[in-house]
C-alpha cells in the first residue's frame, strides 16, 4: 500500500485460502492483460477465462504465460468443461488441461443437465491432477434450486475433491444467488452458511452492491468471484472500508471522535445514533 492508515480490517496475504478475488477475463488482449496485472496483480488470486473464450482468443498460450509470470493461476470457465462433456469429450478435456499446463479446472453444470453423481465423479477424477473449483447453480433463471439442494450439492462436491465451491451468478449477477433484479437471495445465502464453511465458497458477485452485501455480511476476507478486471481496485477499497459503501463498517465507532459519528435525524451534530 502507498501509505499507512489506522483501523483497517486485516486482509489475508497471498497465497490465501480466504479473502480470494477471482477475476473474470472475457477476452482481454495480451496488452490489456499486462495493463491489468500492473494494477491488479496484488489483489487478484485467480483468473477465470470466462466460459469458452479460451477457444476463440488469439495467443492463448502467450496469455497463460503472462499470467503465470505474475504468479496468478488461471482456469478455463465451467462452460468450456460443459462444452466438452456434452460432446462426450472428457478425455480431450483432460488432454487440454495437460497441454496448457493448467493447475485449476472448473467443473460446472450450469448449462446442461448432468446427473449429480456423475458431476462428482468428474470432480473426483480431475482432482487427482488439478485443483478443482466446482460451481453450483443454474444459468437458467427459470430453474430455482431450493437451498437444501445447494447445500447437499456443495457438500458432495467438496467431499469429491473440490477445493472450493462457486455460487453461480453469471457475468450479470442476475441468476442463481441473485434475483433477476440483482438482489441477493439472502435467505439462500444464510442457509448455505449454516452448513458450508464460508472459506470454502466463492460467491460470484459481479455487481458493486452485491460485493458490498457480502463484505458486510462476511467481512473483508470473503471470497468473491466474477470480478471485472477494471473493478479490482474498487473492490479492494470496499473490502478495506475505503469507499463510501463500507466506510464506517469496520471502524470502532467508540474510538471515533463524536463529531464524526452518525447524527440522529432530530439530534444536534455529534449526537450519536445507537449502533446495531
Ligand atoms: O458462470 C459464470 O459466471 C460464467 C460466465 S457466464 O455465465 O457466461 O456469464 O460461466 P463460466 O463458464 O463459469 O465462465
Amino acid at each position: 500500500m502507498n501509505y499507512s492508515l489506522n483501523q483497517l480490517p486485516e486482509r489475508t496475504a497471498k497465497p490465501r485460502e480466504q479473502g480470494y478475488t477471482m477475476v473474470m477475463d472475457k477476452g482481454l488482449s495480451l496488452r490489456e492483460v499486462e495493463d491489468f496485472l500492473e494494477v491488479g496483480a496484488a489483489c487478484t488470486d485467480v483468473v477465470k477465462l470466462g466460459w469458452a473464450t479460451s477457444y476463440v482468443v488469439p495467443n492463448l498460450k502467450r496469455k497463460l504465460e503472462i499470467y503465470r509470470a505474475a504468479d496468478i493461476p488461471v482456469y478455463f470457465g465451467g462452460t468450456l468443461f460443459e462444452a466438452f462433456i456434452i460432446r462426450n469429450q472428457f478425455d480431450d478435456y483432460r488432454r487440454l488441461l495437460d497441454q496448457y499446463g493448467m493447475e485449476y479446472a472448473e467443473v460446472s453444470d450450469g448449462s446442461l443437465d448432468l446427473d449429480h453423481d456423475r458431476k462428482c465423479e468428474y470432480i473426483r477424477e480431475l482432482s487427482q491432477s488439478v485443483r478443482v473449483l466446482s460451481e453450483v447453480g443454474s444459468k437458467d433463471a427459470e430453474k430455482i434450486i431450493p437451498p437444501y439442494k445447494w447445500i447437499s450439492q456443495m457438500e458432495a462436491e467438496l467431499a469429491a475433491g473440490a477445493v472450493k465451491v462457486i455460487g453461480e451468478a453469471r457475468e450479470g449477477g442476475n441468476v442463481g444467488l441473485f434475483r433477476s433484479t440483482g438482489e441477493v437471495r439472502s435467505g439462500l445465502v444464510e442457509e448455505i452458511l449454516t452448513k458450508i464453511p464460508g472459506e470454502k465458497i466463492i460467491w460470484e458477485a459481479p455487481q458493486k452492491a452485491q460485493q458490498v452485501w457480502f463484505i458486510k455480511l462476511l467481512g473483508a476476507n470473503v471470497n468473491l468471484g466474477n470480478i471485472a478486471p477494471n473493478e479490482i481496485v474498487s473492490l479492494e477499497t470496499i473490502r478495506l472500508g475505503l469507499r463510501g459503501d463500507t466506510f464506517t463498517h469496520f471502524l470502532d465507532m467508540d474510538a471515533v471522535d463524536p463529531m464524526f459519528r452518525p447524527v440522529a435525524k432530530t439530534g444536534k451534530p455529534g449526537t450519536s445514533m445507537p449502533r446495531g
